[in-house]
């Protein structure tokens, strides 16, 4: 045989063997036995899998809800050399991913970049459901976020709404990027829980940077979006070739510092009078490494997604002006022109409930839940799911599901109103904090500081746009960047309402 034939032959072979391996074959053969079927999807490219469907730029969630029309609403991507993704775009898959086969399909996908040594092995997010993850949830449940604790911490949330209404008060009539002076007001309601201290200064003119709190939280947060060679290349983890790995580890190092100092005074001064959540954790022997996993998870998923749905909020309602009203309206009847709120008026004011909830269906800040992950192989919707595959349930189209919500791309509070759905993970159509074994902790805090702050803004202030904007002019793009957030952000001029007392 002449070398060209040689040539020629090894790459038809090469070719055929990659093929052989390719998930398109294994999708094959599996559709050719009823029982092991696989979820539909588009075409997988040997190796390369789907990666090169074009997704716009922070517009996953919705390249996945366009792709779901066609391909139902389980269906299955393949992205490099990792197990499969399935996606779960509608309530019945949702509530098989989530109900049926909770057990199975409650493990996490872990990306390379929060594969930080120190950090991993005490993780609660990113573990599956292990006696680990049991033990730090029940901390969660009982010492952080059981209603009891929740109510005990009504006068830090009021103490710190009432510094962040001072702050816009003292801006009043100037341009103020109102999700960044949220955020803050978060992690200080946060950093008052855990170690009785404001992490945030909102006269700091280095707040924003990353050597402060909120800078570095943000940091975390865009690393952890980034698209990493090693979550499609198993390979390549090593190599860290995009850095992203060690700048996460230098990221958590310098948050893990800033609290350092606390946690040693505790330590050392045995006073544990405060009864914060840091003097629990000592009381209850962790270690530093164990404190500073669980502070980092605090911080982590807690600033951001409160943040991000109190900006939608006020974005729907500057941009619905008659719902606005209709919420002034509650907020003047119920709690009158001269005082502020406090959070004991919450459960009397519905109409504020229904346009959180409404802002969550439209807007879900955890846009396809935390990655999960099968443990082992299991059924959803008459498919296999492949041990290890990994599952989003996209709950942007299940938000806006035109077979189940009337008018879905609408903001209508009233939808809410007299309806027993909640977000409690009992209605799968309706899952903003997710349901199963896996749902939010801190569920009760957050629908309680979110309604809280939300009220305190509408009732506190008149809100306009800079530059006269008209508001239906108002940008109501989002971009998914680990959460759902406006592509532009808010930003508004505050003036102290009539109902504003100092
Ligand atoms: C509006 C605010 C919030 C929303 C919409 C929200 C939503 C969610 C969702 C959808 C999940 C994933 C559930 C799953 O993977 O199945 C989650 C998990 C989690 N959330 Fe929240 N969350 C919010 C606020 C918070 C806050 C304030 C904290 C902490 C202070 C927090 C801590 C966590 C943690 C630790 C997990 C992981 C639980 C686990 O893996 O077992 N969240 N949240």
């Amino acid at each position: 045989m002449d070398p060209l034939t040689v040539v020629v032959l090894l790459i038809l072979l090469i070719i055929l063997l990659s093929l052989l391996f390719s998930f398109e074959f294994k999708r094959y053969i599996m559709h050719m036995s009823p029982k092991k079927l696989l979820p539909p999807g588009p075409f997988a490219w040997p190796l390369i899998g789907n990666t090169v469907l074009s997704v716009s730029e922070g517009q996953l969630h919705v390249a996945l809800a366009d792709l779901a029309k066609n391909y139902g609403p389980l269906m299955m991507l393949k992205f490099g050399l990792v197990p499969p993704l399935m996606v779960a775009s509608n309530h019945l898959a949702a509530s098989e991913v989530l109900k049926t086969q909770d057990r199975a399909c409650s493990g996490r996908n872990v990306a390379h970049s929060v594969q930080v040594p120190g950090y991993i092995q005490h993780s609660m997010v990113w573990a599956d459901c292990t006696e680990h993850w049991k033990m730090v949830r029940r901390i969660w449940r009982t010492e952080l976020f059981s209603t009891k604790m929740v109510d005990s911490q009504t006068t830090i949330r009021e103490e710190k709404v009432r510094e962040l209404m001072g702050f816009l008060r003292s801006r009043e009539g100037e341009v103020v990027h109102l999700g960044e002076v949220i955020f803050g007001c978060i992690i200080n309601v946060l950093g008052s829980i855990i170690f009785n201290k404001n992490v945030y200064d909102y006269d700091d003119d280095n707040k924003d940077n990353e050597k402060g709190m909120k800078g570095m939280i943000r940091q975390l947060m865009v690393l952890a979006a980034k698209p990493n060679l090693p979550d499609f290349y198993p390979v390549f983890g090593p190599l860290d070739l995009q850095g992203i790995r060690k700048t996460t580890l230098e990221c958590v190092k310098r948050m893990n510092e800033s609290w350092e100092g606390i946690v040693k005074e505790r330590r050392a001064t045995k006073d544990h009078s405060r009864n914060d959540f840091l003097d629990v954790l000592i009381q209850a022997h962790f270690t530093d490494a164990q404190i500073d996993a669980l502070l980092l998870e605090i911080f982590g998923p807690g600033s951001d997604t409160s943040s991000c749905t109190i900006e939608w909020a006020m974005s729907e309602l500057i941009k619905n002006t008659n719902k606005l009203l209709k919420l002034q309206e509650e907020l003047n009847r119920v709690i009158g022109q001269s005082r502020e709120v406090r959070e004991s008026d919450l459960e009397n004011l519905p109409y504020l409930h229904a346009c959180l909830k409404e802002t969550l269906r439209l807007h879900p800040p955890v846009t396809f839940l935390l990655p999960h992950r099968a443990t082992e192989t299991c059924e959803v919707m008459n498919c296999t799911i492949p041990k290890d595959s990994q599952i989003f349930v996209n709950t942007y189209s299940i938000h806006r599901d035109p077979e189940v919500w009337e008018d879905p791309l609408e903001f209508k509070p009233e939808r809410f109103l007299n309806s027993t759905v909640d977000y409690q993970g009992n209605d799968f159509h309706y899952i903003p904090f997710g349901a199963g074994r896996r749902i939010c902790p801190a569920l009760n805090m957050a629908s309680r500081a979110t309604r809280f702050i939300l009220a305190s803004l509408v009732h506190n202030f008149e809100w306009s746009l800079p530059g006269g904007m008209k508001p239906k002019e108002l940008d109501m793009g989002d971009s998914f960047v680990l959460v759902l957030a406006k592509t532009v952000p808010l930003s508004v001029i505050p003036r102290a309402s009539s109902s504003s007392t100092n």
